[in-house]
């Protein structure tokens, strides 16, 4: 899928710009502060309906400015298509595919697909296990947009679960405080504990739906990232992925699991309640790399973690390819400059020019001169972009 062009409209600090990309490659050059970044952001709104960073629409709104627009016209082999969608600083958002609004949200999702590679993603290694599980629910999002409901109804059943297992503990502590026989009838006649069975059902049903497509996007994700890691690192290193899910996944049947989620929750259910909180789902989820035996986490040393990241990116890439039958592409946000030479040419050695990609940086010294011909320079100043003739 090719994008052609982007218009934004009082998206940050963007007043209006209408861009033409003109090249399977467009690199986008500026100092500090100048806009390179958002205008990404802008692509990766369209892709996912969320910005890595922000949740508030209000932030992506030029300052001042009541609504942000954000529109563009994608090539894909089906056709052309146009996406626009319309920020508000109530956080109320329209979306339209062709010209028709929809109503739906979860309808935008799986138009423009991409895989974004910046240097925060550096430490989806070293950070912790919500980073990790955040990459892989972006990424089962863009393959299957469902998921992103799946995902929701799960995180709602547990924040409702968890403000009642917070009531629990504080009327648990209530009742270890008062001596007044009165309080505590009126305190056990507000609890129910049928609710909480409820909530556990619940809970085992939708937690069981995340953590059975965690599982499967991650087995057809790990040979793909395997082969790459085995190239990159000239077969050197043997790099193992393995999803280990809070709840066990004995094989892939869904009654199985929610009965071994019911176990647990079980299981766990005294410290739950002196703790309350969830303690049992897929929202503990980890996934683990390991490196010749080692894990990556702890012991990989920089050069390491930074080869298995961008094992993962291009598996990503090859895996939207395969399952959407069109390259995605490629956002990389200020990361060439943190790759070394070696792993850089690797990168574009597997992109060429099959993947339209977005590039920004503060420097084009740090690029290739055949790569810098081949590309369409923007430069990026103060929310404007200038287009820059390379001879
Ligand atoms: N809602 C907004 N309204 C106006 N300006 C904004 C808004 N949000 C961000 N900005 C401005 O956008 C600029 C940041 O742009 P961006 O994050 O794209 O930087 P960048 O060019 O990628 O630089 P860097 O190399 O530092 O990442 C800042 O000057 C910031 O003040």
């Amino acid at each position: 899928m090719y994008l052609k062009t982007l218009h934004l409209r009082n998206f940050r600090n963007y007043p209006d710009q209408q861009v033409e990309f003109s090249a399977a490659k467009t690199i986008l050059v500026g100092n500090n502060a100048q806009g390179k970044s958002n205008l990404l952001e802008a692509v990766e709104l369209m892709s996912s309906l969320r910005s890595h960073r922000t949740s508030r629409d209000r932030d992506l709104i030029l300052d001042g400015e009541a609504i942000a627009q954000i529109s563009g016209h994608l090539q894909k082999d089906m056709g052309e298509v146009d996406l626009s969608m319309t920020l508000r600083q109530n956080g109320r958002r329209s979306v339209g595919l062709n010209g028709l609004n929809l109503r739906r949200q979860l309808d935008f999702l799986g138009t423009l697909n991409m895989v974004q590679f910046s240097s925060l993603d550096l430490d989806l290694v070293r950070g912790g296990p919500e980073q990790r599980r955040h990459w892989l629910d972006a990424l089962l999002v863009q393959l299957e947009p469902i998921y992103a409901s799946v995902l929701q109804q799960y995180n709602q059943i547990l924040r409702q679960r968890n403000a009642l297992l917070k009531s629990i503990q504080k009327s648990d502590l209530n009742r270890q405080n008062l001596f007044n026989s009165q309080a505590l009838e009126i305190e056990s006649q507000s609890l129910n504990p049928s609710e909480l069975s409820l909530w556990d059902a619940q809970l085992a049903i939708a937690g069981s739906r995340v953590i059975r497509r965690r599982a499967r996007v991650l087995q057809r994700l790990i040979p793909f990232a395997q082969s790459w890691h085995q190239t990159i690192s000239g077969s050197t290193e043997a790099l193992e992925i393995r999803y280990a899910p809070n709840v066990e996944l004995i094989d892939d049947n869904p009654e199985a699991l929610q009965k071994a989620f019911l176990e647990k929750i079980q299981q766990r259910a005294i410290v739950e309640r002196h703790q309350g909180t969830t303690i049992v789902g897929p929202h503990r989820d980890e996934v683990e790399f390991t490196i010749n035996n080692t894990p990556a986490r702890q012991y990989g040393s920089q050069g390491q973690q930074r080869t298995l990241v961008l094992a993962l990116k291009l598996a990503e890439l090859k895996l939207i390819e395969d399952v959407i039958g069109e390259p995605p592409l490629l956002l990389l946000d200020d990361v060439l400059a943190e790759l070394d030479l070696s792993r850089q040419n690797q990168l574009l050695d597997a992109i060429q020019d099959r993947f339209q990609t977005l590039i920004t940086t503060t420097h084009l010294g740090s690029f290739d001169a055949q790569w810098i011909n081949a590309s369409q320079i923007l430069e990026v100043k103060a929310g404007q972009l200038v287009e820059q003739e390379i001879f």
